[in-house]
C-alpha cells in the first residue's frame, strides 16, 4: 500500500508511528508544513518526509488528510485536481463532513471519514469509519488498515460526532481520571511516580477485565464493593458529588462543541 498522510501533528504523527511499528505500507509519504513532529521517522524504510503535499498525494493510492478542521479545505482544493477515481481519501477532521469533502473533490471519489484516537501509535486504537456511497467499496481495506493499529467500528456518519467524543477525545477523558487517582493516591501518601504506576495499572486492569470477561461494569464492581466496605463508601462519596453526572455532561458538551466547529 501507498500511503500519504497529511498533516503530521498530534494524530497524524501517531498514525505514522503505527503505521511504521507495523510496516504496513509499501511506501509511506508524510508531509507536513512543519515536519518537525516525524523528523525521527526520516531514517525509516520507504518512508519519505515532505512539505509538498501535491508530491504525497500523487506517489499515493491512499491520502490520509490529519489538518485541523480549519485547515483542511484549502488543502483539499489545493490538491484536488490531482486526486484520481482509484485514489481512496481517508479524512480524520473532527467535524468536517463527507459531503463537504464531496463538494470539493467530488463525489465520484472514494471518501471515508476515519475516527481513530492517539493510542494508534501503539496499535491500541479504537477506529470508527465511515463511507460515502462510492467509498463503500474500499470500506473493508480501510478496517484492514486500522485493525492493524487497533479495534475498528463501520458507523452511519451521523454518529461519527459521538465517536470523535467517546473514542478520540475519550483518551484525554479517561487521562484524566488516572492523573485524579495519581493525585489521590499522592495524598494518601505514595511517591508520584509510585502513585502514576499504580493507577496506570489498575486503569488497564479494569479495562482488561471488561474485555476480557465480557461482564458489565457494574457487574465487575459488585465483585469489589463489599458489604460496608470502604469502596462502597468511596464510591457513593464520589457520586453525592456528581461524579457520573460531571463525566456525562462533559461527554455532552464536547459533542455541542463539535456544532460550532462545523460553523467555522
Ligand atoms: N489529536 C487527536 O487525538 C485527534 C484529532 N483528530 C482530528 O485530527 C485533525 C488533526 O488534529 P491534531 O493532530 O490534534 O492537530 P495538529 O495541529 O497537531 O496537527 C495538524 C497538522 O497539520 C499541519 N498543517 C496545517 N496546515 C497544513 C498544510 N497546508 N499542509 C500540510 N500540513 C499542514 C500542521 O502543521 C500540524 O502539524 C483534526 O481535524 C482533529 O479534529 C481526530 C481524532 C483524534
Ligand atoms: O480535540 C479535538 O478537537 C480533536 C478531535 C478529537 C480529539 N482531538
Amino acid at each position: 500500500m501507498k500511503i500519504a498522510i497529511i498533516g503530521t501533528g498530534n494524530l497524524g504523527s501517531s498514525i505514522a508511528k503505527g503505521l511504521i511499528k507495523n510496516k504496513s505500507f509499501t511506501s509511506l509519504y508524510l508531509s507536513d508544513k512543519n515536519t518537525s513532529a516525524v523528523k525521527t521517522f526520516e531514517e525509516e524504510p520507504h518512508v519519505t518526509i515532505t512539505s509538498d503535499n501535491a508530491k504525497a498525494v500523487e506517489a499515493s493510492d491512499i491520502v490520509l488528510f490529519a489538518l485541523q478542521p480549519r485547515h483542511i479545505e484549502g488543502v483539499l482544493k489545493d490538491v484536488a485536481p490531482l486526486i484520481k477515481a482509484d485514489h481512496v481519501v481517508l479524512s480524520v477532521a473532527a467535524g468536517y463532513e463527507i459531503s463537504r469533502i464531496e463538494s470539493i473533490i467530488g463525489s465520484d471519489k472514494n471518501i471515508i471519514r476515519v475516527m481513530p484516537n492517539t493510542a494508534i501509535s501503539i496499535g491500541k486504537s479504537m477506529t470508527c469509519l465511515s463511507a460515502n456511497d462510492k467509498g463503500q467499496g474500499k470500506i473493508e481495506l480501510a478496517k484492514n488498515i486500522f485493525n492493524q493499529l487497533g479495534t475498528t467500528m463501520v458507523i452511519p456518519e451521523e454518529q461519527i460526532q459521538a465517536a470523535t467524543v467517546i473514542c478520540a477525545s475519550g483518551i484525554a477523558f479517561w487521562m484524566r481520571l488516572v492523573r485524579a487517582t495519581t493525585q489521590g493516591a499522592i495524598q494518601l501518601g505514595f511517591e508520584a511516580h509510585e502513585a502514576h504506576d499504580l493507577a496506570v495499572q489498575t486503569c488497564f486492569g479494569s479495562a482488561s477485565l471488561l474485555i476480557e470477561s465480557g461482564r458489565h461494569p457494574e457487574q465487575e464492581i459488585d465483585r469489589v464493593t463489599t458489604p460496608s466496605g470502604c469502596t462502597i463508601e468511596g464510591l457513593n462519596a464520589m457520586e453525592h458529588q456528581g461524579l457520573s453526572s460531571a463525566l456525562i455532561q462533559g461527554i455532552v458538551s464536547s459533542f455541542e462543541k463539535i456544532n460550532q466547529i462545523k460553523k467555522n
